[in-house]
């Protein structure tokens, strides 16, 4: 199987499982990015039973009313019950680095406020250590100059993503050559730098369960 086949089973097994928990009042999370965006069509197959969705970017929620799916503010939703989202890399104890398609702070809302976080990926996102992918911080733009230099104190090299500008209207930059071996704290002092709305480490709320292609099949990793 290539990897735009392990995608799709990931997500075709991630939408049974939410198929599975369906009832008439669940809100489900949605994320952004291929992965997702194939656990959407998926989605779209029991369309009429799902009462409704939250979103995690403007083109998810573009592509879930596409399909005649009910996408709600999150301000109005009581609880979301199932967030389903891809990584681009998650280690064993299923923390991830997400924001890749620069969707990581709304993306870390859903996933803060949903009661389960399952992640869906292909075998190639696994690591031992994060950090080979560059790591995405959204930024507010005038604050561009100063977290680049507070990121350089922490060890890295940042680069700014030219040309996007996130759904909330701010920059990305991508924390390069960072081998990231305590990723709750680097969560934390990333956050904490004047500037930064948020970054794309999922340590302190990892996901609870990831669900990984691999060519031998599907594997099933739980948090604990
Ligand atoms: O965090 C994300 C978007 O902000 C995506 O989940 C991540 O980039 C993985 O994307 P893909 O499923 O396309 O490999």
């Amino acid at each position: 199987m290539d990897q735009n086949e392990l995608k799709k089973a990931v997500a075709r097994a991630a939408a049974q499982y939410v198929k599975e928990r369906l009832d008439d009042r669940m809100i489900i999370g949605v994320g952004t990015g291929s992965t997702a965006n194939l656990f959407i069509e998926y989605l779209g197959e029991f369309r009429d039973d799902i009462y409704a969705t939250v979103a995690s970017s403007e083109e998810t929620a573009r592509r879930l009313k596409a399909l005649g799916i009910e996408v709600m503010d999150l301000n109005a939703a009581p609880e979301v019950s199932i967030y389903v989202d891809g990584a681009d890399e998650a280690n064993k104890y299923l923390q991830l680095i997400k924001g890749g398609g620069g969707a990581l702070t709304r993306e870390k809302i859903i996933a803060a406020v949903a009661r389960e976080f399952v992640c869906i990926a292909d075998g190639s996102k696994m690591v031992d250590v994060l950090g080979t992918f560059p790591l995405p911080v959204e930024v507010i733009p005038m604050a561009r100059s100063y977290v680049g230099r507070e990121i350089v104190k922490l060890g890295g090299d940042p680069v700014y993503r030219d040309g996007c500008i996130t759904d909330n209207g701010n920059i990305i930059i991508d924390i390069h050559n960072m081998n990231i071996v305590d990723p709750r704290t680097l969560e934390q002092q990333l956050n904490q730098i004047t500037g930064v709305v948020t970054n794309g480490l999922f340590a302190l709320r990892p996901a609870d369960k990831l669900i990984l292609g691999t060519k031998d099949g599907l594997r099933t990793l739980t948090a604990d």
